[in-house]
C-alpha cells in the first residue's frame, strides 16, 4: 500500500472516531479500512478491555505502536471514545477502534486474535489483591463470557487482580462455555520479571537488558518468587542479596501502591511489561522460534493446577511449559510456602465460578 492510501486511511479512521455515528453505520467503511490497512500482509486484531484506564490507556498507546498489530480494539465502560480518537491520530498502521458500556463488548471481540484484560479496580495503600476479589472477579467473568461467545479462539493475556484467582475464574468460565483450551490462556506476570530483572541489575551493575530472571509461582507477595540461582547471565548473590532482591521483587506492587497514596497501583511499568508481553505472543502467533516468557498458566510442574513458570509461546498459544530446573534451598524452601496461599487463591476464583 503506498502512502498515499495510507494517509486516506488514517484521515477516514480518524473521522470515524469522532463521528457521532454508531460502530454499526460505520462498519463497511471500517471494513474497507480493515482490509485495506492490512494489504493482503499479516497482521493481528488485538483487543483491550479496560483501555480507558492507568494501565489501558498507555498499553493501548504501546499496541497502537506494534507493527504486528493491524487492528486494534478499545473497549471500556467508560471514555473509550476520547480515548480512541487520540490514539487514532497516531501514524503507525493498526486502525483503531473504540466500543464503550456493555451492550458493545461483542463487537469489540469478535474476530480478535489476542485480548488483553487489565479491566478492573487497582489497590490503595493497605489492601491487598485478594481485597480486589469480589469486584474484579464479576468484571473478568463477564468480559470472559464475551470472549467464550465471539473469539472463543483468541489468545487471553490476563492482567485484572487478584491473577492467582481471576485465571482460574477465565478457565472455569470458558469451561462452561465448551471452548476452554488452556494454551491460549495466560495471566500476565510479566511485570514481576521486568522488576526483577532492574533489581539484579541495579545490585550487580549491569544493563537491565542483559539480564534475565525466572520469576516463578504466582503474583501476590510470597507466590511471588524469583529464581535468583537461574539468573542469565549467571551471577553469584550473597545471603543477604538474595534476601533483599526476594523481599523487593515480591513487594515491587506494594511499594508502588505505596508510593501513589491512594491513587492507584503500578499502572505504567505494567503497561510496559504487558506490552512486551503481548508482542512475545504475537511473535509466537506469526510463528517465530524460541518466543519464551514467564506466565501463571495452567500446569503441571507442581500439584497446583496454576502456576507461573517459563512458557514457549507459540501458533497455538502455550507450546509448552518448562519445568522449574535445579533450584536453591532458599527457593525449595519458598516455593513449599506460597504453595498454600496460591492454591487457596486458585481454589478460591474456581468455586465463586462453580457455586
Ligand atoms: N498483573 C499485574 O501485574 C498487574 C495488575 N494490575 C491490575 O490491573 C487492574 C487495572 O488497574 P488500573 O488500570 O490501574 O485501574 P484503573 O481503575 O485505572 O482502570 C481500570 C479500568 O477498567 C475499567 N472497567 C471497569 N469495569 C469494566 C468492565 N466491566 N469492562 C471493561 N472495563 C471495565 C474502568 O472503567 C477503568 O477504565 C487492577 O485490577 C490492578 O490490580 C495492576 C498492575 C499490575
Ligand atoms: O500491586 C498491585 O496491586 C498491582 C500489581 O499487581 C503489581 O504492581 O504488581
Amino acid at each position: 500500500m503506498d502512502h498515499t492510501t495510507r494517509a486516506r486511511i488514517s484521515l477516514i479512521a480518524a473521522h470515524l472516531a469522532h463521528s457521532e455515528h454508531s460502530q454499526l453505520q460505520n462498519e463497511g467503511v471500517l471494513e474497507r479500512i480493515d482490509c485495506r490497512s492490512k494489504g493482503g500482509a499479516s497482521g493481528f486484531k488485538v483487543a483491550v478491555l479496560g483501555a480507558s484506564g492507568g494501565i489501558g490507556q498507555p498499553l493501548s498507546m504501546l499496541m497502537k505502536m506494534n507493527p504486528l498489530v493491524s487492528v486494534l480494539h478499545l473497549y471500556d465502560v467508560v471514555n473509550t471514545p476520547g480515548v480512541t480518537a487520540d490514539i487514532s491520530h497516531m501514524d503507525t498502521t493498526a486502525v483503531v477502534r473504540g466500543f464503550v458500556g456493555k451492550e458493545q463488548l461483542e463487537a469489540a471481540l469478535v474476530g480478535m486474535d489476542l485480548v488483553i484484560i487489565p479491566a478492573g479496580i487497582p489497590r490503595k495503600p493497605g489492601m491487598t489483591r485478594d481485597d480486589l476479589f469480589k469486584i474484579n472477579a464479576g468484571i473478568v467473568r463477564t468480559l470472559c463470557e464475551g470472549v467464550a461467545k465471539c473469539c472463543p479462539n483468541a489468545i487471553v493475556n490476563i492482567i485484572s487482580n487478584p491473577v492467582n484467582s481471576t485465571v482460574p475464574i477465565a478457565a472455569e468460565v470458558f469451561k462452561r462455555g465448551g471452548v476452554y483450551n488452556p494454551k491460549r490462556l495466560m495471566g500476565v506476570t510479566a511485570l514481576d520479571v521486568v522488576r526483577a530483572n532492574t533489581f539484579v541489575a541495579e545490585v550487580v551493575g549491569v544493563d537491565p537488558k542483559e539480564i534475565d530472571v525466572p520469576v516463578v509461582g504466582g503474583h501476590a507477595g510470597i507466590t511471588i518468587l524469583p529464581l535468583l540461582s537461574q539468573v542469565n547471565p549467571s551471577f553469584s548473590f550473597t545471603k543477604e542479596e538474595i534476601e533483599y532482591l526476594t523481599n523487593r521483587i515480591q513487594n515491587g506492587g506494594t511499594e508502588v501502591v505505596e508510593a501513589k497514596a491512594g491513587t492507584g497501583s503500578a499502572t505504567l511499568s505494567m503497561a510496559f511489561a504487558a506490552a512486551k508481553f503481548a508482542d512475545a505472543c504475537l511473535h509466537g502467533l506469526r510463528g517465530d522460534a524460541g518466543v519464551v516468557q514467564c506466565a501463571f498458566v495452567a500446569s503441571e510442574v507442581t500439584e497446583l493446577p496454576f502456576f507461573a513458570s517459563k512458557v514457549r509461546l507459540g501458533r497455538a498459544g502455550i507450546e509448552e511449559v518448562y519445568p522449574l530446573g535445579p533450584l536453591s534451598a532458599y527457593e525449595r524452601s519458598g516455593l513449599e510456602k506460597l504453595k498454600k496461599e496460591l492454591l487457596a487463591s486458585i481454589d478460591k476464583g474456581i468455586s465463586s465460578v462453580r457455586q
